[in-house]
């Protein structure tokens, strides 16, 4: 029940969680330098009492250095060896979960990447680890601080048990000061980090619309007014947590000092306690003074960690539940399959909006892929083309009807494989600098193909990576083509790759490089509204309102 309200709870149990280091070695060494922190209080408490002595029995004051030497030397040794194994630890934790997320990432659905936004994936895995990375060393800090509080505090009540009763007041003060302000630091920064997500996404807005915004002064005041909007309301929400952080840190110091004043002025009074004792209880309040300040003034950074804490596992549940535990699985090393036969059975899909509410809907497509054809794809903006090209290839899944391979029922366990067979310039393709997943690269090859497709002088094809990318959309679309076709693989599909494509281009698109691919034995898909080379197709498809038809007669 109390671990509730502990601080860093759930930063510990991350770390708890994803640790693969020894961790019991680590705690049992924050233990010890408490500890030994503890008893070189007691050491030199009690040195101090003894000082008159000391000249009386010299071997005293030597056992009393030689004590404090130990115990000073397994401090240093203890406490250095805590704070670095844990700063190394808090790494390799956030470098696991980091690499994990990232992983699951790239096994999740396209629905999924579509529907998330790109600026809270950022957030979380780089903000929030670096959080966390920051906070970690802290709590191991505060851990040490706390046990050594504990130890102080066993040496207090031996020495009076009023002075421990009092101090406990003050601790417990300033303990429930913290618990009445924890969940409202907490909810403030929570909200703080949605709110700097969509920070983030204004800033996308900023970077992506720069064009957009330069030429519209308006345009670009309007955006830069929304994130400032949102920038005052992060500066509200972390500056009202910040004002509570420093009301929880004055009142434990304010407690503390009421504490000494009582023990000094107040209690004396009442009780004639003995001197000795009295400076004794006062030096070991001081001395815990500092740790205190350390624990309290700690708690808003733990809060931080929590709440980075809590996106990060919200994040990585999210991918979870979107991956639907489908995994990609190794690469293949030899084809999966070769390519005969894909045929669509009244298959039908549909988007979804956030609340589950139908969207646009595609099907029931019936459709019959064939080894070696060529086959142009037409149709009105928003008739469905993309969607179906995403579910041909795997991308999406079917609501309902089947696929089948090669006349094999395509299931769950086939998809990765089923990819596998596809190469695809999407209109929104991603263009790469590097050629990943392609091995024994001839970069002469690569360059004879830069030429061929008119990119010479624009770009080179050195040490596994293309010099520059920065080309006009017609020539990063050529560039995209060059990054296809070098997949080697068994169908290629273009969507609208020649739209942007001069006509000398689009005349060698049609008529040579095509048919080219046709003649190596691929299949061949591709969107187009270049009804001029329709007669280089074997056949032509016309997606309407989600509906396919061929030469006009539906659901062939
Ligand atoms: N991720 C998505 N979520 C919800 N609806 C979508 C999504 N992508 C596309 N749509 C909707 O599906 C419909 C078909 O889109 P699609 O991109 O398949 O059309 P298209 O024929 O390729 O169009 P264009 O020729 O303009 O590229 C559109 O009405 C679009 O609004």
């Amino acid at each position: 029940m109390l671990s509730k309200y502990l601080p860093a709870k759930r930063l510990l149990e991350f770390i708890d969680q994803e640790a693969v280091y020894p961790r019991k070695k680590l705690i049992s060494f924050s233990a010890i330098s408490g500890i030994t922190n503890g008893l070189l209080l007691g050491v030199i408490n009690h040195g101090a009492g003894m000082v008159g002595e000391f000249s009386a029995a010299g071997y005293l004051q030597f056992y009393y250095l030689m004590l404090f030497a130990a115990l000073l030397s397994l401090l240093i040794y203890t406490k250095r060896y805590t704070l670095e194994k844990a700063a190394v630890l808090v790494e390799e934790v956030l470098y696991k979960v980091r690499i994990r997320i990232a992983d699951k990432i790239r096994h999740t659905e396209l629905s999924f990447v579509e529907a998330t936004g790109h600026s809270e994936i950022y957030n979380s895995l780089a903000q929030d680890t670096v959080q966390i990375s920051q906070s970690a060393t802290v709590v191991f800090a505060s851990i040490q601080a706390a046990i050594m509080l504990i130890f102080t505090m066993v040496y207090v009540a031996w020495l009076t048990l009023t002075g421990f009763m009092l101090t406990v007041t003050a601790i417990g003060l300033g303990a429930w000061v913290f618990m009445l302000k924890r969940e409202r630091i907490m909810n403030d920064l929570q909200s703080a980090t949605e709110q700097e997500i969509h920070f983030f996404d204004a800033l996308n807005d900023t970077l992506s619309g720069f064009k957009e915004i330069k030429l519209n002064r308006i345009k670009s005041h309007d955006l830069f007014e929304h994130q400032d909007q949102i920038a005052t309301d992060v500066k509200t929400l972390k500056s009202r947590a910040g004002i509570n952080s420093v009301f929880v840190m004055m009142f434990s110091e304010i407690f503390f000092y009421i504490l000494i004043a009582t023990i000094l002025f107040i209690w004396p009074f009442f009780n004639g306690t003995d001197p000795g004792t009295i400076i004794k209880l006062t030096a070991s309040i001081l001395f815990i003074m500092g740790p205190l300040n350390l624990l309290f003034g700690s708690f808003p950074l733990f809060i931080k960690a929590d709440v980075a804490v809590n996106n990060l596992r919200e994040l990585e549940q999210k991918v979870d539940t979107a991956s639907q535990g489908f995994q990609l699985g190794e690469p293949p090393e030899h084809k999966p399959f070769t390519f005969e036969r894909i045929h669509f059975q009244d298959v039908r899909f549909q988007y979804v909006d956030k609340e589950g509410a139908a969207q646009f809907k595609v099907g029931p497509v019936n459709l019959d892929l064939r080894f070696g054809e060529t086959v142009f794809i037409v149709g009105g903006n928003g008739s469905g083309k993309s969607t179906l090209l995403k579910l041909l290839t795997g991308l999406y899944y079917p609501v309902s009807g089947e696929i089948t391979i090669n006349g094999e029922l395509l299931d769950q366990d086939l998809y990765a494989d089923y990819r596998e067979l596809f190469a695809i310039v999407f209109t929104d393709f991603h263009l790469f600098d590097r050629l990943y997943g392609i091995q024994d690269i001839d970069s002469s090859k690569v360059n004879a193909l830069i030429k061929e497709m008119g990119l010479a002088g624009k770009t080179r094809f050195k040490n596994g990576a293309f010099t520059n990318t920065a080309l006009s959309t017609g020539q990063r679309k050529r560039l995209a083509y060059i990054n296809t076709v070098l997949e080697d693989k068994q169908i290629y599909i273009f969507d609208e790759l020649a739209a942007d494509q001069d006509p000398g281009f689009r005349k060698r698109f049609y008529e040579v490089l095509l048919p080219g691919l046709k003649e190596q034995g691929k299949t061949i898909i591709a969107v187009t509204h270049d009804d001029k080379y329709f007669a280089t197709a074997d056949r032509v498809l016309k997606m309407d309102e989600g509906q396919l038809s061929e030469n006009g007669v539906k659901g062939n």
